[in-house]
């Protein structure tokens, strides 16, 4: 049974040179429902990529715990323990660095499956959750456009079945017309499983349009948490306000958010 995942009062620090250390996640704390979407926004360098990183293992905790229900994801200092690496995925900004281009698409999905072991759904299964083609398997990254690259990281990810999916600023590469696409996708095939979604971005009028509940970000604290309208439509925080003011047209109506 998957649990909720709980990021309690994480801290992640960098040092720098000559300075005080930088605090770029500072007491965050925030929970992640079973198949909850929560969408995670704010400006470049408020230190959404760090906390998405000290999720998934990759940067030691200075402070707080992260943790399925009881079980620990990581430690103080330390990066996550290997059996809930599998249960956090993430899929990255940049398609084209993250994925191989030497080896063919199948043969890396395939790597996601063999996390899950056994239960792994099937390889022509995942290639059709995310709209691509049997034969892509054969295929070369390079071979496919941007947004398909970033359909067969999703289709990866979710080979291992993971219970937690995060996507940090996974559309940020893509053509303004193929963003909203690609988000709906990332929602339709976490639901599909149960699978909860951390979804990254800049943009609040993309994550407004998946996510069940919006946290705003502002340098590494949770500065605004609310379900995705209540945030939209009624946000406390003047940094909030500051953020929906900023989107040129807000409700296809042309009106900009009060
Ligand atoms: N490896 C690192 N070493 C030192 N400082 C870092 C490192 N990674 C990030 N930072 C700093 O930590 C802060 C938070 O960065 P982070 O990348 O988490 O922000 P972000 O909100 O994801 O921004 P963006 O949307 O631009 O990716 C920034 O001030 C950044 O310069």
């Amino acid at each position: 049974m998957p649990a909720e995942l709980v990021i309690d009062d994480v801290a992640v620090t960098y040092k720098q040179p000559g300075r005080t250390e930088l605090r770029a996640v500072d007491g965050v704390s925030l929970t992640l429902a079973p198949g909850e979407v929560l969408g995670l926004v704010g400006e470049s360098g408020c230190g959404k990529s760090t906390l998405a990183r000290a999720v998934c293992g990759l940067e030691p905790l200075a402070g707080g715990s992260i943790r399925f229900g009881d079980e620990p994801v990581t430690r103080l200092g330390m990066r996550s323990r290997p059996r809930a690496l599998r249960r956090i995925q993430m899929v990255f900004q940049n398609p084209y660095a993250s994925l191989n281009p030497r080896r063919r698409v199948g043969s890396q999905i395939e790597d996601g499956r063999r996390a899950a072991g056994g239960t792994a759904p099937k390889l022509a299964e995942l290639l059709a959750d995310v709209g691509l083609d049997e034969d892509a398997a054969q295929r070369y990254p390079h071979e496919f456009s941007g947004g398909q690259r970033q359909r067969i990281a999703i289709a990866r990810a979710l080979g291992a079945m993971p219970d937690v999916l995060i996507g940090d600023e996974p559309i940020a590469s893509l053509d303004a017309s193929l963003q909203a696409r690609v988000a709906t996708l990332m929602r339709d095939v976490a639901a599909k499983r149960n699978t909860s979604l951390l979804f990254i971005s800049h943009d609040l009028s993309i994550v407004r349009m998946i996510a069940d509940r919006i946290a705003v970000m502002s340098a590494g604290k949770v500065v605004e948490l609310g379900t995705a309208e209540e945030v939209w439509a009624r946000p406390k925080d003047a940094y909030t306000r500051r953020l929906l003011a900023a989107i040129p047209v807000a409700d296809g109506l042309g009106r900009l958010p009060g």
